[in-house]
């Protein structure tokens, strides 16, 4: 069953290698020749000093010799040409596959639901899109640069010993063949400890990660011995590995080498023998010595190369694993086009119908049979308690997730049926956690509108009583750091409404985006908000009744059931659990005074 796995995996990975490389055939053609150039040139080096010593041995035709110089030099200069060229477009080639290896695991996981993504994990996720991407950039790299060239420079040598003397030529297979049993048998030995590496690369990605984004409550909850011992064990197993691996290469690198030097005492040996019996001429033995020593160095690089072979085998079949995950969520084959026309103020923009939703990794329904509708020019709030599915609601009109029963549709359309770029074009969002991009705050800004003007960046501003921008000393080119960690919580709340609302849309959804306002900066905004959205649907997601106390209706959501449905009057009137919230908040707020 592993061995059928670890095949399976190898079959996908080279499939996924193959399909990166295939777009670059004239380059591989162009390298593959520049290939041949290099190891000719440096064969045909020995070949020509052998000969020249052979004629200042016996004739010292200086012509001849000439001849051979001017050979030598013209096989020099072809090598290295090769040699060059081979590096260049090899480098050339590798940083392109590496290149769309990434684009494509980052495209794919821009295509993911929320449990898509917690399959991999964040941590995993970076892993895959960048040290991965870069390991089969190198062992690729590698790869051509140390292992394509070995059959070619065996071969070519092989073939040039039995052209200078057949006994000779067959000691040269001889040993090759034994080298190259060595050199497997070496790789297949380790080549496992190269795999569990990148699984400790990972492991030490994931937990320096979450470790360095909770450095607050780690030092606040006085946790920085126990954090520090977790990532102690974890960079000790990465570091025991690494370990293995560098004793790996040691010991076949000093097996190579005290092989050259068994080749090269062999050849002196037997070649002596053969120019004692007048059968090979002197020179030839240098030339001998030189095609031993080229092969040698070639298996001892190939050797170091195919180590990291099943590391980067390891990294495409990760990659592959997050390219052929089926998103949750995907577009219809021939998807629906939506009503250009902007409706009138009462119409239907969203309705949920009898619709649930249970996670893919969940055992019961996180929202059940809820059913209402966002109307233009109206506000709809949903209320409810932590966990009660609010957010989820939001997570469906954006088709983060799909309805696992019943229907939403937006304009008439099922969402399913409307291709998710086109439906989140006719949707703002202000999400719960306002993040932020690290560039300027225009730039942030036009994340709702790209060709938005300036103009309309102060007025998105103004409405979302974040003027405070105007007080900074470079106003919208401000620089925010990434996540938005130099503006304060209702600062960034208010930048992220202001993003939204740069956008012309036909629904907004505010997701919890007032609760770190304070009560007077939320209702003034709200109050900005009514006369601006008059055009659209709004959702206001909110935990504080006065948030909502004005919306044409109210949803109350419990345990992922509508158990409410009005304005707060009819709600106070008819809704026990509205009454409930309201009560709860409004002892809190006498509590305070
Ligand atoms: N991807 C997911 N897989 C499984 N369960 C999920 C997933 N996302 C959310 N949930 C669960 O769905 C439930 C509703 O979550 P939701 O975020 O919609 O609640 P909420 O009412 O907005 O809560 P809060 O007011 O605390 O933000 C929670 O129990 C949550 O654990």
């Amino acid at each position: 069953m592993a061995q059928k796995n670890r095949d399976y995996s190898k079959r996908t990975s080279m499939r996924l290698l193959l399909s990166l490389v295939s777009p670059y055939k004239a380059l591989l053609a162009a390298i593959f020749v520049a290939a041949i150039c290099d190891m000719m040139g440096m064969l045909f080096i020995p070949t020509q000093l052998s000969a020249m010593v052979n004629v200042a041995v016996n004739s010292r035709d200086m012509s001849a010799l000439m001849g051979h110089g001017v050979a030598m030099l013209a096989a020099a200069l072809v090598g290295s040409g090769g040699y060059i060229t081979t590096v260049f477009l090899a480098s050339k080639l590798c940083a392109k596959v590496g290149r769309d290896l990434r684009m494509k695991v980052y495209d794919a996981s821009l295509a993911f639901s929320g449990s898509d993504f917690n399959s991999f994990g964040t941590g995993s996720m970076i892993t895959r899109t960048l040290s991965d991407a870069n390991v089969v950039q190198q062992t690729l790299l590698m790869s051509i640069l140390m292992i394509f060239p070995v059959p070619l420079a065996c071969a070519i040598a092989v073939a040039l010993a039995f052209s200078t003397d057949a006994v000779m030529g067959w000691v040269l297979l001889a040993v090759t063949l034994a080298v190259i049993v060595i050199c497997a048998l070496a790789v297949a030995k380790s080549a496992p400890i190269f795999t569990r590496l990148q699984g400790f690369i990972d492991n030490m990605n994931t937990r320096l990660r979450e470790s360095i984004t909770g450095v607050r409550v780690i030092r606040a909850f006085g946790k920085e011995g126990h954090e520090r011992a977790r990532l102690g064990e974890t960079f000790n197993d990465f570091a025991t590995n690494a370990i293995r691996v560098n004793i790996v290469f040691a010991l076949t690198d000093s097996i190579t080498f005290f092989l050259m030097n068994v080749v090269e005492a062999a050849i002196m040996w037997v070649g002596a023998d053969r120019v004692g019996a007048h059968a090979m001429q002197i020179g030839s033995i240098s030339a001998l010595v030189e095609y031993a020593m080229l092969i040698m160095m070639f298996l001892m690089m190939a050797q170091f190369a195919i180590l990291q072979v099943p590391r980067a085998l390891a990294c495409l079949t990760r990659a592959a694993a997050v390219l052929s995950t089926e998103p949750e969520i995907e577009n219809a084959e021939t998807p629906v086009q939506l009503c250009a026309h902007r409706g009138e103020p009462g119409d239907e923009v969203a309705r949920f119908d009898h619709a649930s939703l249970r996670f893919s990794d969940a055992d019961e329904d996180t929202l059940h049979d809820i059913s209402f509708a966002l109307r233009r020019g109206q506000t709809t709030a949903i209320i409810g308690n932590t966990g009660s599915g609010k957010s989820t609601v939001a997570k469906l009109l954006l088709r983060f997730n799909d309805v696992t029963a019943g229907s939403l549709t937006f304009e008439g359309a099922d969402v399913r049926k409307v291709s998710q770029e086109e439906l989140r074009s006719r949707i703002s969002y202000v999400p719960q956690k306002a993040w932020l991009f690290s560039g300027t705050i225009a730039e942030n800004l036009r994340h709702g509108d790209a060709d938005a003007s300036t103009g309309h960046l102060w007025h998105a501003l103004e409405v979302a009583q974040a003027s405070f921008v105007r007080e900074l000393p470079d106003g919208l080119g401000t620089r925010v750091a990434q996540g938005g960690t130099n503006f304060s919580g209702g600062q960034r709340q208010r930048l992220a409404i202001a993003r939204a609302l740069v956008r012309d849309a036909d629904l907004y959804v505010f997701d919890d985006s007032f609760s770190a306002l304070d009560y007077k900066t939320d209702a003034t905004l709200r109050h900005a908000l009514a006369g601006e959205l008059s055009h659209a649907a709004t959702l206001i997601i909110a935990q504080r009744v006065s948030t909502i106390h004005d919306a044409d209706q109210i949803v109350v959501l419990k345990d992922g059931e509508v158990v409410g449905l009005g304005t707060h009057d009819e709600l106070m009137a008819g809704c026990p659990t509205y009454r409930a919230i309201a009560d709860s908040q409004s002892r809190g707020e006498d509590a305070h005074v």
